[in-house]
């Protein structure tokens, strides 16, 4: 979010008063048709009424009043691979981007692509997961909202990251493993199948279903627009309160 300066603030006050001052000589010129008098009262009004702008903007920028928070939060989108988690969460930062809000995106096949030795055991997922969701936590915790999508499999290390975050808000991207396994975007599905990948999640490794997430969505249903639409309502009336 961006912050009113101080040099800001007496630039325009500045241009404002340039415009005051001349319509102010302009209407004493008009009713009196003293050219000095007109002069002297605008170089009077000019310098006064500079600092009182200022002072006022000042004291304004300090009151709270009328002032709507955008509060900051981690929207974790978890689900099976090729449920939809990335597409609808790229969608949502956008969205979220075009309002102004400070927003990062974290997705694990870009966190993967930087550190490629994090490997699908069970072990290196929860301490991935509870890196990424520090992170998280730490952006939060500094004003950015995080949209994050990992597969994220094991309850307990989502609770984790639950608990590392002020406001947390579990998106379950709960698109049936047929579904995804018929989409099959990355060919990954057919692989694991073939045994020629492991500990792939879903097929030779469990996905632990959220308990109580904030969102579900079944992209088998929805469309990505239906989607990121939920997403978006659930944040303006739960969460940022940005409407
Ligand atoms: N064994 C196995 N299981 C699941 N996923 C696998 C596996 N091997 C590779 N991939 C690809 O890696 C992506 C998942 O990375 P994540 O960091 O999100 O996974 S996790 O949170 O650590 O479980 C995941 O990306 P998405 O399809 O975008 O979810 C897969 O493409
Ligand atoms: N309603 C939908 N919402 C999201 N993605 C959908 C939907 N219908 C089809 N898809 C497709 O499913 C695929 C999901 O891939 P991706 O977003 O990478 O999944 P994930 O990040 O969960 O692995 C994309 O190719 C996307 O176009």
């Amino acid at each position: 979010m961006f912050y009113e300066t101080h040099w800001r603030s007496i630039i325009k006050a500045v241009s404002w008063r340039i415009m005051g001052t001349v319509a102010t000589a302009l209407l004493v010129f008009i009713f009196t048709r003293k050219l000095a008098l007109s002069l002297w009262v605008g170089a009077l009004e000019f310098t006064s009424k500079i600092g009182l702008y200022w002072l006022h903007e000042r004291v304004w920028d300090r009151l709270r009043f009328g002032k709507k928070e955008v509060r900051p939060a981690v929207i974790w989108f978890t689900g099976l691979s090729g449920a939809g988690k990335s597409t609808i969460a790229d969608k949502v930062y956008r969205a979220l981007q075009e309002r102004g809000l400070r927003v990062e995106r974290l997705d694990g096949d870009s966190v993967r692509d930087i550190f490629p030795a994090t490997g699908f055991t069970r072990p290196e997922r929860d301490q991935h997961v509870r890196r990424i969701g520090f992170l998280a936590s730490k952006l939060e915790q500094n004003g950015v909202t995080v949209v994050a999508s990992f597969v994220s499999p094991y309850e307990e290390s989502r609770q984790f990251v639950r608990g590392l975050c002020g406001r947390f808000v579990e998106v379950h991207v709960a698109t049936p493993l047929a579904e995804c396994e018929k989409r099959d975007v990355k060919g990954l599905y057919a692989k694991a199948r073939r045994g020629e990948i492991t500990n792939f999640t879903g097929i030779d490794d469990p996905y632990e279903e959220p308990t109580r997430p904030e969102l579900r969505l079944d992209t088998a249903a929805l469309s990505l627009d239906e989607s990121t639409l939920r997403v978006l309502q659930y944040l303006d009336k739960q969460v940022l309160r940005v409407s």
